[in-house]
């Protein structure tokens, strides 16, 4: 338990390299599609509780199991805050910690209740089209496919609709080879010297910026432009977040807009958050169910079961998405599998002991999930796919935390759901596939878990389609 503490003993561990620390370890394991085996190495080494290693270039707590999750994101602002490593923030923050620091906490509140909207905005039926879209200009009529590009025009095309009002497939591609630049920066390492993946990455990240504040002036224009606030209402920009931002009121109602760069960072957060842990998420689920025929067959009829109660040409709504619980079961098992976020980082912002360790003020902490989703304790025959885990009340509290938890709980967990299951119901009715390379392809932890070759595939149609 918490308590005031003036020092004491700190955490085991090993600090590893200079400036490297323990990054290559870590970093092998994840290579090698085991990114637990550094957590498990080291738990048992020195505690199944906490331990101490260096990291991202700093010396890093990690609290572990169910017990460190639930006490991170149950002191989240009364222990510790959010933290980012330098070289992230190098790329995606335009704003000196100083400048930031006294904007950090109002900022937080107004983009937790902002995010909030987010599912909000969400019509199943609009996914819903934009997901039958897509199919059929990128899969139909092709014999093998890539997933893992294709399911990333999925996912940002539909975060670029939704949060921006953008559907010019040219903008999307333009604005997703950004996004992909700034992606292989923060998966690379940081070395900021002209032609690194890093240093293209900072620069990608500005000119986002830049074009996300251009986009913002023009919606500002539009929005003034509407004489009234029926024509507000009755226009499409009503629709999207980026509005919503524009035209924020806080709880109390009397808050004026955030201004233009914070709103141009937030949407950036949002974009690159919005897209990538999706993709890798379907990704996953499109590997597990072409190696698993039973788990395909049961959710093809379970998706057969959802259409053959709609009229032609009826889209999805809500009630259809309540309906398909063994299909949300398989994306909980791949995303135990596959978890995107492996943790994130936590800064104390007091001293504290835990488990009798003393934990100075500004120590950098991590949650992991990795630590819980491959622990056989909680997930007995870990590596075995099997979604009746999710069943009844499902894993016990905190040792299935894909979304974290907490006030800092993933605020698109719901948005990621619906786009997931829209996905789904399409994929399975339309095809059954195979994978092309002969063996497994395994999925690599970079630290995001993706098949080494994108996953490409045979597909092969439905006769009729269901
Ligand atoms: C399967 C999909 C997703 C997964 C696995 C995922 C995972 C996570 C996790 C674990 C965190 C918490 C990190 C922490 O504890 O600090 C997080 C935060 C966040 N996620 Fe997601 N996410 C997903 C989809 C989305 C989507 C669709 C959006 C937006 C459209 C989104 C936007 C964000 C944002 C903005 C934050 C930061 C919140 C804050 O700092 O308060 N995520 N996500």
């Amino acid at each position: 338990m918490p308590a005031a503490a003036v020092g004491g003993k700190l955490p085991p561990g090993r600090m590893g390299w200079p400036i490297i620390g323990e990054g290559i370890e870590f970093f092998r394991a994840g290579q090698k599609g085991v990114p637990e085996k550094f957590f498990y190495d080291r738990m048992q080494k020195y505690s199944s509780e906490i331990f101490r290693t260096s990291l991202v270039g700093e010396a890093i707590t990690v609290l572990c199991g169910a017990t460190g999750n639930n006490f991170l994101f149950s002191n989240e602002r009364k222990l510790v805050t959010i933290w980012l490593p330098p070289s992230i923030k190098k790329i995606l923050h335009s704003r000196t910690d100083h400048q930031r620091c006294s904007a950090d906490e109002d900022e937080t509140k107004k983009f937790r209740q902002l995010s909030n909207q987010l599912v909000k905005l969400v019509n199943v039926g609009l996914m819903d089209t934009i997901a039958r879209r897509h199919f059929e200009s990128n899969w139909d009529n092709k014999k093998e496919v890539t997933v893992y590009p294709l399911v990333k025009n999925y996912t940002f095309s539909l975060a670029c609709w939704l949060i921006l009002s953008i559907d010019d497939q040219d903008r999307v591609n333009e604005l997703s080879k950004m996004f992909g630049t700034v992606m292989d920066g923060i998966m690379s390492i940081p070395i900021d010297l002209p032609g690194t993946k890093f240093n293209r990455a900072i620069k990608a990240s500005k000119l986002i910026r830049k074009k996300l504040l251009s986009i913002i002036k023009q919606k500002k224009i539009t929005l003034c432009s509407s004489s009234s606030s029926e024509n507000i209402k009755a226009s499409t920009h009503k629709q999207d977040l980026l509005t919503q931002m524009i035209q924020f009121t806080d709880d109390e109602n009397n808050c004026k807009f955030m201004n233009e760069m914070e709103i141009a960072e937030k949407i950036l957060g949002l974009l690159l958050g919005g897209h990538e842990p999706p993709t890798v998420v379907i990704t996953a689920i499109m590997k597990y169910l072409a190696e698993l025929p039973d788990v395909y067959n049961e959710v093809l009829r379970e998706q057969i079961e959802i259409a053959k109660s709609k009229a032609p040409g009826e889209l999805l709504n809500l009630d259809d998405i309540q309906k398909m619980r063994y299909s949300w079961n398989v994306a909980c098992e791949a995303m135990r599998l596959a978890t995107s976020s492996q943790g994130a980082f936590r800064q104390a912002i007091t001293d504290f002991t835990y488990e009798g360790y003393f934990i100075p003020k500004g120590s950098k902490l991590y949650w992991s999930g990795v630590s819980t989703h491959k622990n056989p304790e909680y997930f007995p025959d870990p590596e075995k796919f099997n979604p009746s885990r999710f069943e009844g009340n499902g894993p016990a509290p905190f040792t299935f935390v894909p979304f974290g938890g907490g006030p800092r709980m993933c605020p698109g967990k719901d948005y990621a759901r619906l786009e997931i299951l829209v996905f789904m119901h399409h994929v399975v009715r339309r095809y059954k596939w195979e994978k092309l390379l002969s063996g497994d392809e395994k999925l690599r932890f970079t630290p995001l878990p993706l098949p080494a070759k994108g996953l490409p595939v045979r597909l092969q149609s439905h006769p009729h389609q269901f």
